[in-house]
């Protein structure tokens, strides 16, 4: 891709990465979340099994390995979804551990997710007030709370629309969520990310599926976020989102964190190199795409 929006972060997200090794488990100056000997193994397979790992607060992190690798079960353990056999994580300074999902998304850390069957009959509008903070109304009764309850849904509904408006969904806001582009839902997935005001969101394959025409569109809303304070962790296939966008990059392989570093580092790490070439994936930084799914 050749796109502006690749061609370089802006200096501020890799500024702070300055001083931070580009070594596997490597000290960052102002880490957001930490995890230390986090491990799952599923029979006899162990899927997981990072010592240590800390993420850069303010920064774009990708998350990179080939097929596999453990991407997708670390995700889940760091935000709740899936249970650790062993390790310890922390967000902000707070431990993270047996904390299930939707109480980690309220401390400021959330996932994407794929739209579901049942979302997907659903109008966008619907999706994203299903996104919304915990209800009020739920927790109180009487008219008073009624009342509560009526401006938070208020409040829930414009937030909605902002964000729809945003990332150029507006016009679409009564449309069924099932009859959007493979790109539009995943703008839509991030948009519903963004209900809870998050402080790091996590976004898995962002690029998936994604017609060309759409893939600026969301790298510049990646970028965006950033840019205004958010932390970003993704896992992606695409070499040149990741090599383009992200101002660190951690590449796991068996489980393992096997390198960490800025985009120039990784290219480079011959260690990389053989990890993908040995799961007959792309070569780092070839510029070849291998996405999961057809666009
Ligand atoms: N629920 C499960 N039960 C059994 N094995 C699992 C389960 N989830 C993941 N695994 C295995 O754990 C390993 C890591 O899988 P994971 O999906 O985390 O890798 P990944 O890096 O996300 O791969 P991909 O890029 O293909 O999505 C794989 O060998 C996978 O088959």
């Amino acid at each position: 891709m050749s796109s502006d929006a690749t061609r370089g972060a802006p200096e501020a997200g890799r500024d702070l990465m300055a001083g931070a090794e580009p070594v596997p488990g490597s000290a960052k100056a102002d880490p957001i979340l930490r995890a230390d000997g986090i491990r799952r193994s599923f029979g006899g397979l162990t899927a997981v099994d990072v010592e240590h790992l800390e993420v850069q607060r303010g920064t774009i992190t990708a998350l990179i390995g080939p097929n596999g690798a453990g991407k997708s079960t670390l995700f889940n353990l760091l935000t709740g979804f899936d249970r650790a056999d062993a390790g310890e994580w922390s967000f902000q300074g707070r431990r993270l551990n047996g904390i299930p999902g939707h109480k980690v998304a309220r401390r400021g850390m959330v996932r994407t997710f794929q739209l579901t069957k049942a979302l997907t009959r659903l109008t966008v509008l619907e999706n994203m007030l299903l996104a919304a903070p915990g209800q009020t109304g739920e927790r109180f009764a009487g008219a008073f709370a009624r009342w509560m309850w009526a401006g938070q849904e208020a409040a829930n509904r414009e937030r909605a629309l902002d964000l729809l408006a945003r990332f150029k969904l507006d016009a679409k806001k009564d449309d069924i969520a099932g009859s959007l582009s493979g790109g539009q839902r995943k703008l839509l997935e991030m948009a519903r990310s963004l209900m809870v005001d998050p402080t790091m969101v996590m976004l898995d394959e962002p690029m998936a599926g994604v017609n060309p025409a759409l893939v600026q569109s969301l790298l510049e809303h990646i970028t965006a976020l950033r840019d205004e304070g958010t932390t970003v962790l993704f896992v992606e296939h695409d070499m040149d989102v990741i090599m383009g966008i992200s101002d660190w990059i951690v590449v796991l392989a068996q489980g393992q964190v096997i390198a960490e570093g800025c985009p120039a580092d990784i290219r480079s790490n011959n260690q990389v190199i053989d990890a993908y070439l040995g799961a007959s994936h792309d070569e780092p930084g070839s510029g070849a795409q291998a996405r999961k799914e057809g666009p």
